[in-house]
């Protein structure tokens, strides 16, 4: 990318889209176009198509789409298949007929089989059975990584894809219903410790194992592969370690400074047992993670008094 390349960022307002918006301006980038889904919807292919056509656009980090937690994924399989694929085949093939030079799609680690064997290698999407809490979601991600990698075959274009592990930060949603493990404990501890409750509740059994990015970090891997990757395999962006969500939660507890027990509340889903990835080839390729989960939780944890402190003043809620 040059310092001017017209570079649109789909899902600029999210964790991951806000990251890379960020990083791009801190390294210069002057020609930046951002939407927000009101403005254009991206499951609409006419106003994707026109939006494409006007805009003469360069690169495409497709950081759009629609996100959610375990649960969320479980109970609503139609809404994330419906709008992942229609988001990413829109702007992929639109991308493809307007003259994009280079686009980027993020898929995510739930790609891999349920009981793939650990760490995680790119080789192994498709070789076995997916984790049924969130098929419906991993469906979409994988026919988005063969829609870049068909455009790639058949028209020479240049889209790359890459799997980050789960991720965390600033601007994370921290709605408990739809939100992801981090920022969900972030808030129930805090809450838990305004309101001295005696205990807090966590999902599932607490055994199973995750891995977690700093989305600053993953901003920083994207913009560095956009300009030094051009292959046709997907590349995995984690930090390659990974500990029980009890574990996570007992870090937490001390990060918000909450004195009370947790509880577990074993009606709600584990998921997949262990999700660590391989970054072998992401160190090859010559990019690493600098922020580590202690140091993550303490900038997660001032993002969330933020978030709060916004919330309050326009009770806008996420
Ligand atoms: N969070 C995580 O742990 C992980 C995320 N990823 C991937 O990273 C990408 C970004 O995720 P994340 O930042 O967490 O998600 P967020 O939910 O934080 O943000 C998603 C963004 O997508 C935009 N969006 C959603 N629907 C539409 C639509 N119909 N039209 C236009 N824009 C839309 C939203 O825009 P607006 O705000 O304007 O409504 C929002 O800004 C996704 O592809 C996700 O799969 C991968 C691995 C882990
Ligand atoms: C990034 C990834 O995210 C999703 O997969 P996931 O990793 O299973 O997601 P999660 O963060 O919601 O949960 C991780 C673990 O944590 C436990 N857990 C405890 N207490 C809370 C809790 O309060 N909230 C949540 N959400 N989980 C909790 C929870 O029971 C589970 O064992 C995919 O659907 C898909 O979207 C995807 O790609």
């Amino acid at each position: 990318m040059n310092k001017d390349s017209k570079i649109y960022v789909a899902g600029h307002r999210g964790l991951v889209g806000s990251a890379i918006l960020r990083k791009l301006q801190e390294e210069g980038y002057t020609n930046l176009v951002c939407k927000t889904s009101s403005e254009l919807d991206l499951r609409d292919p006419l106003q994707v198509d026109s939006f494409f056509k006007n805009e003469n656009i360069d690169y495409v980090f497709l950081a759009a789409a629609k996100v959610g937690g375990i649960v969320a994924n479980n109970e609503y399989p139609a809404d994330f298949i419906r709008d992942n694929l229609l988001i990413q085949t829109n702007v992929i093939d639109s991308a493809y007929r307007n003259g994009v030079e280079k686009l980027m799609f993020l898929g995510s680690t739930c790609i891999y089989p349920k009981m793939a064997p650990q760490p995680l290698k790119e080789e192994y999407l498709l070789t076995g059975e997916l984790e049924p809490t969130n098929e419906a979601y991993a469906i979409a991600k994988i026919a988005g990584i063969k829609m870049c990698e068909s455009y790639n075959r058949q028209y020479g274009t240049k889209y790359i894809s890459v799997m980050p592990t789960n991720l965390y930060g600033v601007n994370d949603n921290f709605d408990l219903e739809t939100s992801h493990v981090l920022p969900a404990l972030l808030r129930k501890f805090h809450e838990a410790k305004e309101n001295n409750k005696p205990f807090v509740e966590i999902w599932g059994t607490g055994t199973p194992k995750r891995e977690f990015l700093y989305s600053d970090d993953l901003a920083d891997a994207c913009v560095f592969l956009m300009n030094n990757y051009e292959g046709n395999e997907i590349v995995n962006i984690g930090v390659g370690e990974d500990l029980e969500i009890k574990e996570l939660a007992y870090k937490i507890k001390d990060v918000v400074g909450y004195e009370g027990e947790l509880q577990f509340d074993t009606s709600k889903p584990d998921g997949t047992p262990r999700k660590l990835v391989d970054v072998t080839k992401l160190h090859s390729l010559g990019w690493k993670a600098s922020t580590t989960l202690d140091e993550g939780l303490q900038k997660a944890y001032e993002g969330f008094l933020n978030y709060l402190e916004t919330e309050k003043a326009t009770n806008l809620v996420r």
